[in-house]
């Protein structure tokens, strides 16, 4: 024999009915069964809501039943043939009578007492059992209508009656011994010894379904809803939560107790007891195998699931009155338990001193008042102090039996809290190690659930979330990347890189789930106008754990809200030089920011785009070693030139191919002026651990003197070849004595010098072609020979791939 119920939801309307016979009819191929109802979606609530329009005088309560009453008319109509109607009509036309009677008694008096309440509900699963019983029938099952009020016997506590199961279990047996074909039951309801109605409670129908299993010994129990089982969190918080296939009967009381709402504890007693399984299955997807619950511990994961309880305050009770720990504690507890406040966590330090509760904030006022009545004298005498509230908080537990023994799970909890920058106001752990839960706040608790998912459950899947600030040519070769790369990283990297927010200049725009990247989206279909603070507000908003803010742009602006990212423990990437060239105090404490906060700020594209120039600096100063001279080629664009020249194109027609292909600054004044490489050789100092400031570095610029201070671009460009015989001047000069140009930088004895030199053929600068860079770093263990680094120095796609290695990079270190 097999126990099945269906909730609200599954018979909600007359196609979900069909999809329930349907399953009914697949099962009773192979079993036995009884099949428990809730009421008719949305039902209860409504019978409810009549009763308390009622008892308000609101004549509105007509209207409404009378709606009610056509609903359960309708769905007669549509799921029994007009043949069979009439006995079914009849029956739910008589209990609407009933209600009409009832309802008006409860407007002439206006009471609604536990107990009423408890008969008004009863008809929402007596109407929807026995239509549905002879629905049944006329397709050919054969049904036995059962009102569960004739079987089980409860106590006279209305609206959460305590059942007799001695006399229950009795009745149950007994009925089913007397009568064959499918039982239909009303799910919900009982009744006394007197023959009142009464109710199970919250999840009554599971209730019922589960007194009926162990009552029968059956074989198992399916709860029908609709999601596909228990889930590992919440899904509305947490998008890549996913269906636990398994759990133990304390893992899944564990995981309800802390919020997870598909079962409720109490309704699975009775069938624990007896050691019954329990599936919970999906109506809208049967074949989901959901999840089992059974009395084993299944092995592998460290945990099964993540639950949270929002709307919670910490009522801390602290003095010298705790001491006496044992009578303080007891003293607390009686004065809540009498105050009837269901303490959610209690965390107690072990100096006895203060005791922290963990509350619904809805009871925590209730909470301070019945302590501190209990501790009025101690309170007056300042013996013991006022109960300190703490709201706007929420509980995260994770739950699963394997933490028991195996060491890591509270590491691994906290460690991606905290490194979310998730701050934890209590922490409880209970000695059976089943559950480990921490009290953080309110507005973290989505990105707490994130991490914690991420850590426990998608290790091996680490999501990253991305907001890009500058969509152009860098910008734009980057996402174009991350789309083309997405499903490769995602399945042999286990790394899925999302970009949730997009900015340029002008418009910006967000998307909670994640741009599509496949259909690019253009920015200036957004109607937001670009406001880099509200960027970074809407993107601590979000609140996603493992954020990367990535600055694609050239912009000072954008380089000044590093520290508000990096304070809000937000990791930044950037191919921008900006921040790192300011001064010496703001390079250094962006990076011990970085580091207070634990999160990375990355920038290998800040000299040479892709090449890997400064974190083989970072490692060759990590292991100790120390830089005597850079010597260096690190403009592409200015590489690009002054190789180019040589070819006897003009110098403005070689300057607007270098920015055509994308080697140049957005503005190309920025790399004939020097500023570029200066820029980079002082970035490069800094990284060899050398005190630079950028005032220090003697620059030769190639932005002849007219040039300096026009507007725009093209107005540049239009002057600049007025100079185009100087440089081909310059250019035949070198030749003559068999030299070639190329923009260099230099660093000895702590002073930078940019410029255009001269060069032999047979310096190893000369043959640089192209956008190529090239470093020489001769240090203590590369003095004979240096090191040299080379290749394209400048470009969208090398720059992206550098930019990308860096996000990657992130996703790595977060892993752990
Ligand atoms: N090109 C290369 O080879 C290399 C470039 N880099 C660096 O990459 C960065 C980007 O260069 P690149 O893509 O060529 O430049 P682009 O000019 O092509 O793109 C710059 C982007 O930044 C946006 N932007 C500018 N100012 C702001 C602001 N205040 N707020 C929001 N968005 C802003 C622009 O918006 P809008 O379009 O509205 O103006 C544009 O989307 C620069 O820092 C550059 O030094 C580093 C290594 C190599
Ligand atoms: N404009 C730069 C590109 C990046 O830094 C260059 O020419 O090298």
């Amino acid at each position: 024999m097999k126990i099945i119920k269906f909730g609200g939801s599954s018979v909600a309307n007359p196609e979900n009915i069909q999809r329930v016979f349907s399953i009914i009819k697949e099962k009773l191929k192979e079993h036995e069964l009884a099949v428990v109802f809730s009421a008719f979606g949305g039902v209860t609530e409504s019978l409810l809501k009549i009763a308390q329009l009622a008892r308000e005088g609101d004549e509105a309560y007509r209207e409404v039943l009378q709606t009610l009453e056509e609903k359960h008319l309708a769905i007669v109509r549509q799921l029994i043939s007009v043949q069979s109607q009439s006995t079914v009509m009849t029956f739910v036309k008589v209990r609407f009578k009933e209600l009409e009677d009832l309802f008006h008694g409860i407007y002439l008096i206006k009471e609604n007492s536990p107990r009423t309440l408890d008969y008004v509900a009863s008809f929402g699963e007596r109407l929807s059992a026995f239509i549905l019983a002879e629905s049944m029938q006329g397709q050919g099952l054969k049904t036995q209508f059962l009102d569960a009020r004739d079987v089980i016997r409860t106590n006279d506590r209305f609206g959460q009656a305590k059942v007799d199961f001695e006399v229950t279990n009795e009745a149950i047996k007994n009925y089913f011994a007397k009568y064959d074909g499918i039982k239909v039951i009303t799910g919900f309801i009982s009744s006394t010894a007197k023959g009142e109605t009464t109710t199970l409670g919250r999840s009554g129908s599971d209730y019922t379904a589960a007194i009926f299993a162990a009552a029968l010994d059956a074989e198992n129990l399916e709860i029908w809803t609709d999601v596909s089982g228990v889930l590992t969190s919440d899904p509305k918080l947490v998008y890549t939560a996913f269906t636990i296939p398994q759990l133990s009967y304390n893992e899944a009381m564990e995981l309800s107790h802390f919020g997870a709402k598909v079962i409720f504890p109490a309704t699975m007693q009775p069938a624990m007891r007896k050691s019954i399984p329990i599936y919970i299955k999906n109506t809208f997807e049967p074949e989901n195998p959901g999840t089992l619950i059974n009395g084993e511990v299944s092995p592998g994961a460290l945990i099964k699931g993540i639950s949270s309880i929002p709307n919670v305050s910490i009522v801390t009770v602290q003095g010298a009155g705790m001491l006496d720990s044992t009578v303080g504690t007891s003293r607390v507890f009686k004065a809540l338990a009498e105050a009837k406040v269901n303490v959610l966590l209690i965390s107690q330090a072990s100096s006895e001193h203060s005791i922290c509760l963990a509350i619904k904030t809805q009871e925590s006022y209730l909470a301070k008042e019945a302590v501190e009545k209990e501790f009025f004298y101690e309170i007056k005498s300042g013996e013991m102090d006022k109960v300190i509230l703490l709201h706007d908080l929420a509980t995260v537990a994770v739950v699963g039996e394997n933490m028991k023994h195996n060491p890591g799970a509270s590491g691994r909890m906290f460690r991606a809290l905290g490194r979310n920058n998730i701050n934890v106001g209590a922490i409880a752990q209970g000695s059976s190690e089943l559950n480990i839960s921490a009290v953080i706040p309110q507005p973290d608790l989505q990105k707490a659930l994130n991490a914690l998912h991420e850590a426990f459950f998608l290790s091996e899947n680490k999501v990253l979330h991305v907001f890009l600030v500058g969509v152009g040519l860098i910008g734009q070769a980057l996402i174009k990347m991350i789309a083309n790369q997405q499903q490769k990283l995602r399945g042999d990297n286990e790394l899925d890189i999302q970009i949730h927010g997009m900015a340029n200049s002008r418009f910006m725009a967000f998307h909670e789930d994640g741009f599509d990247l496949s259909n690019p989206y253009e920015l200036s279909d957004s109607d937001e106008k670009t406001d880099l603070n509200k960027f970074i507000r809407t993107m601590e908003e979000m609140n996603f754990s493992n954020t990367v803010f990535v600055d694609c742009t050239a912009s000072q602006d954008v380089a000044e809200l590093y520290t508000k990212i990096l304070e809000a423990k937000v990791a930044i990437v950037t191919p921008n030089k900006k921040a790192n060239s300011g001064s010496m105090d703001q390079y250094r404490a962006l990076k011990k920011l970085a580091k207070k906060r634990g999160v990375k700020f990355l920038y290998e594209t800040n000299v040479a785009a892709g090449l890997p120039v400064i974190n083989t600096l970072q490692d060759l100063m990590l292991s100790g070693d120390r830089v005597i001279r850079i010597e260096a080629v690190l403009s592409g664009s200015m590489n690009y030139i002054f190789s180019e020249l040589e070819k006897g194109d003009p110098f403005s027609e070689v300057v607007k191919k270098a920015k055509e292909l994308g080697f140049t600054e957005p503005d190309p004044r920025d790399d004939l002026s020097g500023m570029d490489v200066a820029r980079k050789i002082l970035i490069l100092g800094r990284e060899a651990e050398q005190d630079l400031e950028f005032d220090s570095i003697e620059i030769q610029s190639m932005v002849p003197e007219d040039c300096q201070n026009l507007g725009s671009v093209p107005e540049f460009f239009e002057v600049l070849r007025t100079h185009d015989i100087d440089f081909a001047e310059m250019l035949k000069v070198a030749e003559a004595k068999g030299e070639r140009l190329r923009f260099m930088a230099t660093l000895e004895n702590g002073k930078a010098k940019v410029g255009l030199n001269s060069l032999p053929i047979a310096h190893p600068f000369s043959g640089l072609g192209g956008s190529d860079n090239m470093i020489l770093l001769t240090t203590d263990r590369y003095k004979d020979r240096p090191m040299i680094i080379r290749g394209p120095g400048a470009g969208a796609d090398v720059t992206a791939a550098g930019v990308f290695a860096d996000v990657i990079r992130i996703g790595n270190y977060t892993r752990e």
